[in-house]
This record gives C-alpha cells, structure tokens and sequence, in this order.
C-alpha cells in the first residue's frame, strides 16, 4: 500500500506543541509519529507523520484539530521505514555493552562488549530505556551471581541474550512470541558469534516444549511490558530455579508497584530498581 508522509516546520516550541497534539490524536492509531531538529542553528523542526492509504482522511483530522492546510504531505518511495529510520542510529553505551549497527565497527574501544545489531524489524537496538537498564542490570547480576542458565523472554532482536553469552558462555534460550523477530534474533546470534550458546524459539510465554529440557533458569529476563509480565508472573517463578534472579522491564515508572506487588506474591523478593527515561527495571529474587 502506498505510503505517505504529512509534515510541517516550525520552531522549536511550536514543533514541539504540535507534536505533541498530533501524537494525541493518532495515539490509538499506532501511526509513526516524529520530531526531528533539520536546521540545528535556526532550532527548525520538522513535525511527520507516517500513515498508509488514509492520507486524506488523517489530512482531515489533522486539520480539524489545528487548522486547515499547515501540514503538507508527500507520497514516499516503496522503502522499509523501520529499517530506514533506524539506519542513522547513533551506537548506545550500556555498562560495558556497547551496541553498535555495522557502520559503527570502528568506533569499538578495547575495553567494550561490543553487540553487532543493524537496525531491523525486531526491537532491540539498545536504544530504549528498557533495553539499556536491562543490559546495565544483566551485567551487574552475572558478574555478582555467575548464574548457568539463562532465559531471555521476549528476545526481539536478541540483544540481551547476545548480552548474557558475551559475559558468560552459558546456555541461553531466547524466545519471543514473534516469528520475525525470532529470524533476526537467529541472525544476530550467529554475527556476534554466540550460536554456541544461544538458542532461539517461537513461543508465547513458556507454551512451548523447549521449556521443558532448557528450564530451570538461574536468570530470566523479561523485557516485555507490565500487563504481559503480570501475567506471566507463576509461569517465570515456575521455570526459575530456587535461588535465581530475574530482570523484568518494559515498566513505566507508575506501573513499579503493581509489577512488584505480582512477583511478591509468587514468593519473590525485590532487590533493585534502574530507573531511566520514565522506564524502570526491576530486579528481583
Ligand atoms: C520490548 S521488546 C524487547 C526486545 C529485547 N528483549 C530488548 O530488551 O530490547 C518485547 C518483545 O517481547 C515480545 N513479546 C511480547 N509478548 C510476549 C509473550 N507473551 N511471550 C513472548 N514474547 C513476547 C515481543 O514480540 C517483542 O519482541
């Protein structure tokens, strides 16, 4: 289906005020909405939003909410806008990992773990909130607690499974519910050279047999999202091996205690939580 972009430039606050009504307008819409600085000394920015086929409808809406004719909008070439856009990505610093595309190979310093992943269509890059105060907590818990098996459920791109092998060559199941991201997860395995280690499934939650050879875990981590990981609570304690931790995410800082308050009552305790761009990280045992 064609693919449209409607957009308009202003200033700073301007950009800013629009962005955010037209992130409220399309919120249940799940349409790509962005802000990107394209002119750094006169503080210009571009306000677009990324919709298929339903330009004139969602050029209607825009246009009742904030007026007639400001956003402009164009026809996009036949590209794929989640590889596109992250194309340009910038390597991110977690702890030790340093998570990089491949045009970023020489900026790798000695002392970094480096983790290879080009954007693609699963989530992981390194640089959501989430990922990143996983990857802190991942490298905290298996230098203090040496853990031997690990799970990564909901692997996405398998950025944090790559993550627990390159500190440890330990057994890693990395499972996602997500078929896609479970051919990229494979992929990237096999470029940061830890297909030794790691092993990838289809799954949604434990509803698959590998569970059965692979658990228990030592470590789990789960970067999903707070109503999912609620769920999913006497499924992780169940697969967790007495003693083991696990590093849930994908928490807004106003979920924390109702994830909490679900784990305890699985028999978990808290030990700790990373807080980073209104997401935090929970780990507990
Ligand atoms: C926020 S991404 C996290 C990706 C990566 N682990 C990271 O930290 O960047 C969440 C992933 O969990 C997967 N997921 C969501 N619900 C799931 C479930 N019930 N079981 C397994 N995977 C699930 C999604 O498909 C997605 O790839």
């Amino acid at each position: 289906m064609t693919q449209f972009k409607l957009f308009h430039t202003a200033e700073k606050a301007e950009a800013e005020r629009l962005y955010a009504t037209i992130e409220q307008l399309f919120e249940d819409d799940g349409f790509p909405v962005a802000i990107t600085e394209i002119d750094e000394d006169r503080q210009i920015f571009e306000v677009s939003i990324y919709v298929e086929g339903e330009v004139a409808e969602v050029a209607a809406r825009i246009d009742a909410a904030i007026g007639s004719g400001t956003f402009e909008w164009e026809e996009l070439p036949d590209i794929d806008w989640v590889t596109h856009s992250l194309a340009g990505l910038k390597p991110v610093r977690a702890g030790r990992f340093f998570v990089h595309g491949s045009h970023d190979r020489d900026k790798i310093t000695p002392d970094d773990i480096a983790i290879e992943i080009d954007a693609g269509q699963a989530f992981g890059t390194g640089h959501h909130g989430t990922t990143a105060g996983c990857l802190e907590m991942i490298e905290e818990i298996v230098e203090s607690e040496h853990p031997t098996n690990a799970l990564d459920l909901g692997t996405g791109s398998a950025v944090l499974a790559i993550a627990i092998a390159k500190l440890a060559p330990i057994p890693v199941l990395a499972t996602d519910i997500d078929p896609v991201a479970v051919s990229v997860a494979a992929e990237n395995i096999i470029k940061n050279g830890v297909a030794e280690h790691v092993v990838t499934a289809t799954a949604e939650g434990f509803g698959h047999p590998i569970f059965r050879s692979y658990a228990p875990f030592d470590l789990i981590v789960a970067n999903i999202l707070a109503n999912p990981l609620m769920e999913l609570a006497p499924g992780i304690k169940q697969h967790l091996a007495p003693g083991g931790s696990i590093i849930l995410s994908g928490i807004l800082e106003s979920q924390h205690d109702a994830v909490i308050v679900a784990y305890e009552a699985q028999g978990l305790t808290h030990q700790k939580t990373l807080h980073r761009e209104g997401w935090v990280t929970i780990h507990m045992k």
